[in-house]
């Protein structure tokens, strides 16, 4: 059975930053689905983009692996040989979990699962690399030497899958964005009174860049072809090939 997100139901007198404790690890299945426009799908392409970019004898990064959702996905869609796929995360809480969910799975692909800032990792022989919902928390200042170190670790021909809460450089249609997010979580059952504190405790640990600012970072760095492939709201995830 999983768990019901229930997380910000009762009011919270002091409400403190949002983090990827034990109590959200446990519900955390039911939280994205409900909060994240788009999240199966995006998940179900990183599995193709799987299929088409995995090199053999290479490494396929999870960068912020949560459950190890998308990493269960890279392994059932893995066709190449020789290939490992290293999913990280510096939530013990989360990473405890993931093993037990990738144990319920039979796999010939070896997973190494690893606690650690995604800051401090060595990217190397890469095939594959997922940020699926992480950059967001990761400090500003850092992202940019992050993405250099993935293009550097990437293989030619190699692929970063990007996805993220983003905001838009129109304040009208970020306004909009925002609202159909909300509604969307309404829909999926959530209360103002959730809605409204997950927003303050998310204030100053999720901070989105717009689409603008992801893709002229990526070219920066050394991406030859970055794009949108995919955007739901204020939700979506990009593709960048080495
Ligand atoms: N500095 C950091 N170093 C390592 N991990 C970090 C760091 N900061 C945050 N995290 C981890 O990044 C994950 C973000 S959730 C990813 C969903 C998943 N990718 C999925 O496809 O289901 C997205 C969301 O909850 O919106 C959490 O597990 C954090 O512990
Ligand atoms: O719930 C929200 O409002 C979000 O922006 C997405 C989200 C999903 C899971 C953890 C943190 C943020």
């Amino acid at each position: 059975m999983q768990s019901k997100d229930h997380i910000f139901a009762a009011p919270i007198a002091q409400l403190g930053d949002f983090c990827f404790d034990q109590n959200v690890a446990e519900v955390f299945p039911d939280m994205i689905k409900r909060s994240v426009p788009g999240y199966s799908n995006i998940i179900s392409a990183i599995g193709m983009m799987t299929t088409r970019f995995a090199q053999p004898d290479s490494r396929l990064y999870d960068l912020g692996c949560s459950l190890g959702a998308a990493t269960q996905e890279m392994r059932r869609n893995l066709t190449q040989p020789g290939c490992r796929i290293i999913a990280v995360d510096n939530s013990a809480a989360m990473l405890e979990r993931a093993a037990s969910h990738l144990a319920a799975f039979k796999s010939e692909v070896p997973v190494t699962l690893t606690e650690a800032d995604l800051c401090d990792i060595e990217i190397d022989n890469a095939s594959v690399v997922v940020l699926n919902f992480t950059l967001q928390f990761i400090d500003p200042g850092q992202r940019e030497t992050l993405l250099g170190k993935i293009y550097r670790g990437l293989k030619p021909g190699g692929v970063l899958i990007l996805s993220e809460k983003f905001v838009s450089h129109d304040e009208t249609v970020n306004e909009l964005l925002i609202d159909l997010h909300h509604d969307f979580k309404r829909a999926n059952g959530y209360s103002e009174l959730e809605i409204s504190q997950k927003r303050t405790a998310l204030e100053n640990v999720m901070r989105p860049d717009t689409p603008e600012l992801h893709k002229t970072r990526l070219k920066r760095v050394g991406f030859q072809h970055v794009d949108l492939w995919f955007q739901c709201f204020n939700f979506g995830s990009m593709v960048a090939i080495k």
